[in-house]
């Protein structure tokens, strides 16, 4: 699988402490990671981040992109109300394989309030390197459009 370079990553306030842990793992890795806020702590309102990262992603200016917030429900689906976005929220690191493996999803949604740290790098580590499967699952998201 080719190394994916550029990630975008926003969220919440409920996310934002895992967000800037995030963004450190993954520059240390290797990655060039755009974060699209917010950039404190301060109560805000997860669709004024999950909107523009969507739609940066939908014009493939990054290949991934990964929203948190509280429950990952909100930015989830802000996320999905873009065409271009399959946005899928992962708890552990096996649902956050099968996001990838059977859905194709390009942006990953972390519950920052029900997952630790180590458990949101793990999400984190594994949909960045799990591939789509296609075959029978690309007969299936090809209908997702509506
Ligand atoms: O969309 C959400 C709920 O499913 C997110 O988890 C938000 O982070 C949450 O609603 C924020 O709640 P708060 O009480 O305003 O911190």
């Amino acid at each position: 699988m080719e190394f994916i370079k550029k990630i975008a990553i926003g969220g919440d306030h409920a996310g934002f402490d895992y967000k800037a842990e995030l963004i450190t793992y993954l520059t240390t890795k290797g990655y060039e990671v755009n974060d699209f806020g917010p950039y404190s702590n301060a109560s805000c309102d997860y669709a004024d981040f999950a909107h523009p990262l969507s739609s940066a992603v939908e014009n493939k200016e990054y290949p991934f992109g990964i929203l948190l917030c509280g429950s990952a429900n909100g930015v989830a689906i802000t996320a999905n109300k873009h065409q271009g976005i399959r946005a899928g929220l992962a708890w552990n690191a096996e649902v956050s394989s099968l996001i990838r493996q059977h859905n194709d999803a390009n942006v990953l949604c972390i519950p920052a309030r029900f997952v630790t740290l180590e458990e949101a790098i793990e999400i984190t580590n594994v949909f960045l390197t799990t591939e789509f499967e296609g075959g029978r699952h690309q007969l299936r998201v090809n209908k997702i459009p509506c």
